[in-house]
């Protein structure tokens, strides 16, 4: 059932794949009522041009391991998994069979609230990022355009309970926002799975030391 209607988005040098009904609208509100209140969601600040200011959402970072993860001038420090987004973390692997090791977590409180354009494309996630990125609320319209041909843009509207897959050269070659809007729409929240191995601390040598 959760896989139903999947689409693949037409996407020149990009492999995304957009699941609309992975979870049902029971589990969705039952996530998004939840998630809400059991996340310490954070103000983080970003710096543009040496000004600070508050980033347009509120987020929360987790993992399975200890690594950081920096963007945009933030580092955000892991929180252990654990309640409902453990909860979806296993769905959502049991079902693509795909093992996540992070979660970066956003709240848009409202149409004020946004994500400017951006790649996912730190070193950190390696060379072919696997993102899979859960939507549970207000549904929000996501933008994609390609980085090099102007030319290629695509829209899709992420519905309560949907998951959209971005993979393969996806990061590569396009840029991905969620725009603020005018209207008067209520809270979204979205879980972003990705993959930070941990780095490897190579242990002294007791032999040579
Ligand atoms: O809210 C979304 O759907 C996208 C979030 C996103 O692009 C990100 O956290 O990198
Ligand atoms: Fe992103």
């Amino acid at each position: 059932m959760r896989l139903l209607n999947a689409k693949k988005l037409n996407l020149k040098d990009a492999d995304v794949i957009y699941y609309p009904n992975f979870f049902s609208e029971k589990e969705a509100d039952f996530f998004f009522k939840n998630l809400k209140v059991e996340i310490n969601w954070l103000q983080d600040k970003i710096k543009v041009f040496g000004k600070t200011y508050d980033q347009p959402r509120l987020t929360s970072f987790f993992a399975t391991n200890k690594e950081p993860y920096s963007y945009s001038n933030i580092t955000m420090y892991p929180r252990p998994f654990d309640g409902n987004i453990l909860k979806i973390k296993t769905v959502i692997e049991t079902e693509l069979s795909i093992y996540f090791t992070s979660c970066l977590a956003n709240l848009y409180r409202d149409g004020k609230d946004s994500n400017g354009w951006h790649a996912d494309d730190e070193k950190s996630l390696g060379k072919k990022p696997v993102i899979a990125s859960a939507t549970f609320g207000e549904e929000r319209p996501f933008h994609f355009k390609h980085k090099k041909d102007k030319s290629l843009k695509e829209k899709i509207t992420l519905k309560h309970g949907s998951v959209l897959l971005m993979q393969g050269s996806t990061q590569e070659n396009w840029l991905h926002q969620i725009p603020k809007t005018t209207r008067q729409i209520g809270s979204r929240i979205n879980l972003t799975f990705r993959i930070i191995p941990q780095k490897n601390r190579v242990p002294s040598n007791p032999v040579l030391s």
